[in-house]
């Protein structure tokens, strides 16, 4: 699909899945019991996590540590051994064996990478906020009030947030790492999956153990931010993510086509480095109904990359990326889910609180309601006395 077509063309939208098929986190809070112990209804957001990564695990790490947050509290001061067994259990009874080899099969795949692959800056693997974040982003989120946040973010168009976000110094260290993990795999001619379904290039971070790191910024940046301007779409529970980098310029990927994302908030902070081109574009935001309707004037959105500086939006944004006609352009993008939000979506029907589409066919309707009720009252006000 091409990126570059003219606006009042109606363009057909790609919804881009990781590859990773991380999906396998959706369901933990529809899970309810398996034993005399019961899960908690609502995930318990102030808990650490344990870390399982050292145990033999039958699921991925990640999947744990999510589900974690949903054990009943006389199970979180067990050991690690029995809440593994336990939620292991829960995870064979609801997961089909389809679903439970391929999860299997990604966690070994991660694995064999995680014992083999030499990471050049170690320091990146845990988040210092220090040593990734400008001042003025570690304040905002530090003070945490939508006055705090709204002093360094700008909406340039509605549901787009842009702000200043990591150092240069920390830019170019995952550039580097970047790099690094390419050279490995080059060398070792190990065949890693790309982070989605419309990427040849770039890698997925938390395939390489850099999803720790990522699972704090989410917790602890985005999420936050989220709660407060993407509320109607899970933002405040955005409970598991997939990171990955996108690649473009020469011998690398172009462009990328319209399409929305398998997230519910999506972060994308371009690391660098020189390149001209590479603008994403913005269409409005859809639910899955209306994805392909017309975009309306007021939804076009057109983006500059600047290196270390972010963008936030819905993952239902429409977007794409123009081609990057030279350099090389490097972005990090974060794609942030929610479960408790996927299952409640299943049960609605309108979603006018952000789908455009939605929002207009509301207030149609409710024109249209309204002008009954006006043509009923005038009738009955003109209507000769018996
Ligand atoms: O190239 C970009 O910056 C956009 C990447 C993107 O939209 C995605 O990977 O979902
Ligand atoms: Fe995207």
């Amino acid at each position: 699909m091409s990126s570059d077509r003219r606006e009042g063309q109606q363009e057909t939208t790609t919804t881009v899945d990781g590859n990773n098929g991380s999906n396998s986190h959706q369901t933990a809070s529809a899970i309810t019991t398996v034993s005399c112990r019961r899960l908690r209804m609502n995930p318990n957001n102030e808990l650490r996590p344990d870390n399982y990564e050292d145990l033999k695990l039958d699921f991925p790490n990640p999947v744990y540590k999510n589900l974690e947050k949903y054990l009943p509290p006389d199970l979180l001061v067990s050991d690690r051994e029995e809440k593994v067994r336990f939620m292991t259990d829960i995870m064979h009874s609801h997961c089909p064996s389809a679903e439970r080899s391929r999860a299997q099969r990604h966690s070994d795949y991660r694995s064999k990478i995680v014992s083999n692959y030499q990471p050049l800056h170690r320091e990146l693997y845990n988040l210092f906020p220090r040593l990734c974040f400008v001042p003025s982003f570690l304040k905002s989120v530090n003070d945490n009030t939508e006055d705090s946040f709204r002093s360094i973010i700008s909406e340039p168009s509605p549901g787009v947030f842009v702000f200043d976000m990591l150092l240069p110094s920390f830019c170019e260290m995952m550039l580097a790492e970047v790099d690094n993990f390419e050279k490995w795999v080059a060398e070792t001619k190990f065949r890693i999956m790309r982070p989605n379904t419309m990427n040849k290039y770039g890698a997925v971070l938390d395939d390489f153990g850099l999803d720790n790191m990522l699972d704090k910024l989410m917790d602890s940046f985005i999420r936050p931010i989220s709660k407060v301007f993407f509320n109607d779409v899970g933002g405040a529970s955005l409970d598991s993510h997939h990171g990955f980098v996108v690649e473009y310029g020469e011998d690398r990927d172009v462009d990328l086509g319209f399409h929305v994302d398998d997230s519910e908030v999506t972060l994308n902070v371009c690391l660098g480095s020189q390149f001209v081109g590479g603008e994403l574009f913005f269409r409005g935001t859809r639910c899955e109904k209306h994805v392909n309707t017309a975009t309306k004037s007021d939804e076009i959105f057109d983006y500059c990359h600047v290196p270390g500086q972010a963008v936030l939006h819905r993952g239902r944004h429409r977007h794409g990326a123009r081609a990057t006609t030279s350099g090389h352009r490097v972005n990090m993008v974060l794609w942030c889910r929610s479960s408790a939000f996927r299952e409640l979506k299943r049960l609605q029907r309108d979603f006018s609180s952000w789908c455009g589409e939605c929002s207009c066919e509301r207030k149609e309707e409710r024109a249209r309601t309204f002008d009954a009720i006006r043509k009923k009252y005038v009738k009955a006000v003109r209507a000769p006395q018996a």
